[in-house]
């Protein structure tokens, strides 16, 4: 029997980048994709499609849709969060699309200025638009394990939005940790109720290692059946309409976990935690990864006191 394999959706040019004060030219972008593409990756989030005065990091969505490598085997996503974005990522060329979803009322309202249900709504239709097109269609569940403002967020409530998604023809349920709150129970939860339902749909998680429970999280999701997790390489990232956001769990730190596992990944360690030193030389700070401090294991050199 062959190993398992969950994918990774590498989410360092649009999570990873929307809530950095370094706002990086294209060409960067550009370059820093030339390098996931290099190290394995091949199902990327590169743009969102969301206004440009309020997440001026993503203004150039367009343009790096148009300057992305085509290569076979690779689909970049750009996420959406109303018709119009919908309209700006069909043009611009993706292969799929990822729709967010706030569990959260309030935290809907601060980040895509129209609440839950009306956001729903508009997402449903979304999907079938996209579908008509011919592209993939993600529903992501944003504030699923909590919210900055509201606190707990029912369960319920989250399983429901995810059930109504699915069954308006969604292929992939994302559930996303906005704010790092989330403890492996949720995950469980979350994850063993979707399979219950028995739909083939993809099963996606979006950690944030804001409480450091973010590879505990992946880990959990990976039990429970999860198809696929997001990560960002150098583990940078956050939404900017949570409060003190952090980054995403880490490309690099998620793949050496998933490896060591024996879940194959396709992605090269050593090329990632290189790449990862060029995040932190062009955002100019230290990315919060791990793996390029420590080194991946075993070591190609053994260091003898
Ligand atoms: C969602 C909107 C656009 C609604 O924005 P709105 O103000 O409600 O839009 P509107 O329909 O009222 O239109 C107002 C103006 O905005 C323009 N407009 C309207 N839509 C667009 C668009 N798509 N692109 C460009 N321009 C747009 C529209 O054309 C109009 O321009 P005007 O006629 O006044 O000149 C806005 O609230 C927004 O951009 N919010 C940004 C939210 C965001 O980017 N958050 C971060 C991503 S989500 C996230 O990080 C969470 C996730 C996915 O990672 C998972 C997790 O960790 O939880």
């Amino acid at each position: 029997m062959s190993a398992p394999t969950v994918e990774i959706v590498e989410v360092a040019l649009r999570d990873g980048l929307q809530n950095e004060p370094v706002v990086l030219p294209t060409a960067d972008k550009l370059r820093l994709l030339d390098g996931l593409l290099a190290a394995g990756a091949r199902r990327l989030e590169i743009a969102s499609f969301v206004h440009p005065r309020l997440v001026p990091a993503m203004a150039d969505a367009e343009a790096v849709l148009a300057g992305a490598r085509r290569l076979p085997g690779v689909t970049y996503a750009g996420l959406v969060l109303n018709r119009r974005g919908l309209e700006r990522a069909l043009a611009a060329g993706v292969d799929e699309i990822d729709v967010v979803v706030c569990a959260s009322d309030t935290f809907s309202r601060r980040n895509q200025n129209a609440g839950t249900e009306e956001s729903m709504a508009e997402a449903l239709e979304i999907v079938a638009d996209a579908r008509a097109a011919g592209l993939a269609a993600t529903v992501t569940i944003a504030t699923a394990f909590g919210c900055p403002f509201e606190g707990e967020i029912d369960p319920a409530r989250v399983l429901g939005l995810a059930r109504r998604a699915l069954d308006a023809g969604a292929g992939e349920i994302a559930f996303a940790d906005t704010i790092g709150c989330g403890v492996p129970d949720q995950v469980a939860h979350l994850a063993s109720a979707v399979r219950e339902w028995g739909n083939p749909a993809g099963l996606r998680f979006h950690f944030h290692n804001t409480r450091n429970t973010g590879y505990a999280n992946a880990w959990a999701a990976v039990e429970h059946g999860a198809t696929a997790l997001d990560a960002s390489v150098g583990g940078i990232g956050g939404c900017p309409f949570a409060p003190r956001a952090t980054g995403n769990v880490a490309t690099e730190d998620l793949a050496y976990l998933l490896a060591r596992s024996g879940l194959a990944t396709g992605l090269d360690l050593d090329a990632l935690c290189a790449l990862s030193g060029t995040v932190g030389e062009l955002l100019g700070k230290q990315v919060p990864a791990l793996l390029p401090r420590a080194g991946t294991f075993p070591p190609s050199r053994v260091d003898v006191p």
